[in-house]
């Protein structure tokens, strides 16, 4: 319309212009005029274009308040369980909002170099036990691409700065190792049995008699324990990682999945179950992305909502899948801000770093062939680029290997460039094999630590959070449900933890809001924590005065401590 309009307006200013009267001047002017009104129409077509196009792609604000029964807050897995299970049970008024653009969260896939990788999770943790790993189940019945992993050929891909060590040298550390891996795993057993104090892995290493200390002593301890918890042995607890539920319950087995559909097909699949789809993608106003949720009102009435994009929504209420690490941060303000109960236990919970970074080459020089997938470089420097994979047997002839590194090296890695990465990862492999090797002609470095949305990767459950704590970091806080891995007390920080909370917390939001039957809180709560939180849910005043007095009382706590300290130091 616009453009309709733009010959008639200069076809009158030809006509003004051919009654005459008009000196060089006003020519020029004329000139000057017709080509800044062309300029100005043609910017307003771009903008109109340009909007369009943005209104197309991001769903514009919803000033009105819009409103459901249940609002989910993030589209991960456990979002996915959640309202497939509100919805299984008759609850189709749901609302998911998801801050990026797409369903799975942390299973994130990404093509790389011609191959489909994926940037989270990528093995499915603990098959063939006694119970059917749920996530096991989806991907037989979705026949998901998976190879099994046999992590324990790394004896024989050793290598450090001198290149290839022999497998009788890494054997001997290996078996040392595993000696107390079997001891931690069965003084874990017995602290839980005996209702003991809960100590670090690194304690348990040291009554053992035997802390890891030589280079390739400590990769193979990296190995046992960064690999899966993505921290060391000195933070993580011994009480509740050893021996790991998943692999009792599971089954030892991990299977890799490299499938082009990725690991998310999973929750693609799921989703469709229950969401409406139009040409074979899911197309359900219930699922909205673009909506980075910044405020949770909340109260005995229900929950109101603002996104960042200034739209509002209102339920009875919700349910907030967002990482711990999310909830670490301050990208969701909660009014009345969240009970010191609920969120003590929050901010000592760990959100661990583990990041895989891809590289392409040329053509491979490193082994391939049966029982070489895995090899390990011993630094050192602990955790130093320490865990290496091909994938010739996934994607034959991608020439792409990947690293893992963990907790600070992972921070490190995020705040330098991808060229310093890069060179850094050059210089061990050819310590590894040789100065001949090619350059990499590609990396991927994926970013979790500082990404908003996720703050980390997964927990890990550290020394100094017991079971009581847990169980709040679980709890609902009046309409407010909380699920997510970080929320599973056996399985926190995997795929099948996340699903089965967000099954486990709809549930028992269905049970609340069918029987009004809630006390899911008071199991949880002590007496005194109960008549606070009463206090809590009646006046948003009195959880700021919880706070602060709690802040004060830390702060009294440290500086007697201080002067404790200076008292018995003075000469
Ligand atoms: C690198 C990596 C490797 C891993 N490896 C494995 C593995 O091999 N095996 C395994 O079992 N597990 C693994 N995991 C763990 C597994 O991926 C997670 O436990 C699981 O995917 C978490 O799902 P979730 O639903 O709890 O959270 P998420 O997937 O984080 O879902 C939360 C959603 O909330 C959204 N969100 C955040 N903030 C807001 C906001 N303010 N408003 C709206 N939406 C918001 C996020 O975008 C996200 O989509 C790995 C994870 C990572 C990152």
């Amino acid at each position: 319309m616009l453009l309709d309009s733009a010959p008639a307006l200069l076809c009158r200013q030809e006509r003004e212009r051919a009654r005459g009267g008009a000196g060089r001047k006003r020519m020029d002017w004329n000139r000057k005029s017709i080509f800044s009104v062309r300029l100005l129409l043609v910017f307003i077509f771009s903008t109109a274009v340009w909007l369009l196009g943005r209104a197309q792609s991001i769903p514009a604000p919803d000033i009105e308040p819009k409103s459901a029964s249940v609002i989910i807050v993030g589209a991960g897995i456990s979002a996915i369980a959640a309202a497939k299970t509100l919805s299984d049970n008759g609850v189709k008024d749901f609302l998911i909002l998801e801050a990026t653009d797409r369903i799975g969260g942390r299973m994130r896939t990404e093509e790389f170099a011609g191959i489909t990788i994926e940037l989270g999770a990528n093995w499915v943790e603990g098959v063939h036990g006694s119970q059917l790993n749920p996530i096991w189940k989806f991907a037989q019945d979705f026949k998901l691409r998976t190879f099994l992993s046999d992590f324990s050929n790394t004896t024989y891909n050793s290598y450090d700065n001198n290149g290839y060590i022999r497998p009788s040298v890494v054997n001997a550390s290996f078996d040392i190792l595993a000696s107390g891996v079997n001891y931690a795993s069965n003084l874990g057993t017995s602290l839980t049995t005996h209702h003991e104090e809960d100590v670090s892995i690194l304690t348990a290493q040291r009554l053992f008699g035997s802390v890891p200390s030589t280079p390739l002593e400590m990769t193979l301890d990296w190995q046992n324990y960064d690999f899966e918890f993505a921290e060391p042995p000195r933070i993580t607890s011994l009480k509740n990682t050893q021996p790991n539920p998943t692999f009792v319950n599971f089954g030892n087995d991990e299977y890799f999945v490299a499938d082009p559909r990725g690991y998310t097909y999973i929750v693609q699949r799921l989703a469709e179950e229950f969401l409406t789809q139009q040409k074979g993608k899911i197309q359900d106003s219930r699922l909205q992305f673009h909506k980075v949720v910044r405020k949770i009102q909340y109260s005995q009435h229900g929950v109101r909502l603002v996104t960042e994009d200034g739209s509002i929504y209102t339920s009875k209420f919700a349910i907030v899948t967002v990482s711990l690490g999310v909830l670490q941060s301050n990208l969701i303000e909660f009014q009345p801000v969240l009970p010191f109960w609920k969120v003590e236990p929050l901010y000592k919970f760990d959100m661990a770093i583990y990041t895989k970074i891809f590289l392409k080459f040329r053509y491979k020089f490193w082994p391939t062939g049966e029982g070489t997938e895995f090899f390990l470089y011993a630094s050192e420097r602990r955790g130093y680029y320490p865990y290496w994979q091909h994938l010739e047997n996934e994607y034959p002839g991608s020439n792409i290997i990947f690293v893992t590194v963990t907790d600070d090296e992972s921070r490190r890695i995020e705040q330098q460039s991808d060229d310093e990465t890069k060179a850094e990862i050059m210089v061990v492999l050819r310590h590894m094999f040789g100065s001949a090797i090619p350059e990499a002609e590609a990396i991927l470095v994926p970013i979790w630590w500082k990404n908003r949305f996720f703050g980390g990767t997964y927990s890990n459950w550290p020394i100094g959070v017991d079971t009581h704590d847990f169980h709040k970091i679980q709890a609902p806080v009046g309409p407010l449900y909380f699920c997510g891995e970080h929320t599973s007390q056996l399985y926190n920080g995997y795929v099948h933890g996340a699903y089965l909370t967000g099954i486990n917390t709809a549930e028992a939001l269905l049970k609340c809001k069918k029987s009004g039957n809630c006390t899911y809180k008071a199991s949880v709560l002590t007496s005194n924590e109960q008549r606070h939180e009463q206090k809590s849910s009646e006046c948003a005043a009195f959880v700021k005065q919880e706070r602060e007095q709690a802040r004060v009382a830390w702060s009294n706590k440290l500086s007697t401590m201080q002067e404790e300290l200076d008292h018995e130091c003075k000469p």
